[in-house]
């Protein structure tokens, strides 16, 4: 590989384990646990990838959750996702994972963690990238629903960086989670919240200011409210962008139409993330080199996307400092 082909050192700080299930690796898992999938194989199930909106997304995900049922299940997805994210040239992953999806089909939260860890213990030895976890709290099931999510996480605290929140977004507004964040960033937990996908901008500025959380996953809707961007250019609050996902939710119409330039022009802190690369039609790279030929983007703002990953990111400061050392000087 010549130094023009090789991908941006970068991090992804936006990616759902369970939206990196492949479905080759679905009917895998499905063959080895004897689960039932209503599809013949695995093109079958790549044509349904057609999404009106976020839940048609997610009733999809949430169905598909059901072929992961082991700790040997978790690792091979985690381990086949930091192969191809190795190839994407990602150095460091803060990945979410969503408890409630697996404990509400009888799977325990530590064979969810375990499988994980598994993977993403040997992940630096193996493909170069550092990783850690985010529990994200699904944020249509009540409050009192994570907080038990979040209680049972406390022997696996070790393994978890942050806490976030995800899932169906409109109607289900941050502050229904004050208590949950509270108690998170007690236990020492970062937090982070997806704000401003579906939902209004007023939900970016309460997810701040009511769950007090540091970075803003999506966020695109800010671009409808001036004062707001003014704010989070300010503070330089980190947003993580996923235009395929963006394009695939109908969030945006096309990816020449996604606000991401307006954004950087802006002064905001964006990063740009694949979310759930199996279902939106591309892994970081890929998000990487359709925003620049769709949007004409230069290779210095392509670094200066690669730069804020590493930045926006929740590393120790010598490891932050390498890796932005390994994009070169600014
Ligand atoms: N894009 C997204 N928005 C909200 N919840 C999600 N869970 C997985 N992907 C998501
Ligand atoms: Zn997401």
């Amino acid at each position: 590989m010549t130094a023009s082909q090789r991908p941006l050192p970068k991090a992804e700080l936006h990616l759902h384990i369970e939206g990196t299930l492949e479905p080759e690796l679905a009917f895998e898992l499905a063959r080895r646990n004897g689960a039932e999938l209503p599809w013949a194989d695995p093109d079958e199930l790549r044509a349904a990838y057609a999404f009106t909106e976020l839940q048609s997304f997610l009733d999809l995900y949430y169905r598909l959750t059901d072929v992961l049922r082991t700790e040997q299940d978790f690792a091979d997805l985690a381990e086949a996702y930091l192969r191809r994210a190795a190839r994407a040239g990602v150095r460091h992953a803060e990945i979410f994972f969503d408890p409630q999806a697996h404990t509400s089909r009888g799977v325990e939260l530590g064979t969810v963690v375990g499988g994980l860890v598994a993977a993403l213990s040997e992940s630096e030895q193996r493909h170069g990238i550092s990783a850690q976890l985010i529990l994200s709290f699904l944020r249509d099931l009540p409050a009192e629903d994570a907080l038990r999510t979040l209680r049972e996480a406390k022997p696996f605290l070790e393994h978890i960086t942050a806490v976030g929140l995800d899932s169906a977004e409109v109607g289900h507004p941050p502050a229904k989670f004050r208590e949950v964040f509270a108690e998170a960033r007690a236990l020492g937990l970062r937090c982070v919240a997806h704000a401003g996908e579906e939902g209004p901008p007023a939900y970016i500025a309460e997810a701040l200011d009511v769950l007090g959380v540091e970075r803003i996953d999506h966020g695109i809707r800010c671009m409808e409210d001036p004062e707001l961007v003014a704010r989070l250019v300010a503070e330089q609050i980190p947003l993580t962008v996923c235009p395929f996902s963006n394009v695939r939710l109908r969030c945006v119409d096309t990816l020449a139409d996604h606000p991401l330039p307006a954004m950087l022009e802006a002064g905001l802190l964006v990063t740009v993330n694949s979310d759930d690369p199996s279902y939106f039609g591309g892994y970081v790279d890929d998000n990487f080199a359709g925003v620049r030929d769709a949007l004409g983007l230069t290779e210095d703002q392509l670094r200066t996307l690669a730069r804020n990953s590493f930045q926006a990111s929740f590393l120790p400061p010598a490891r932050k400092a390498e890796l932005l050392a390994s994009l070169g000087a600014p």
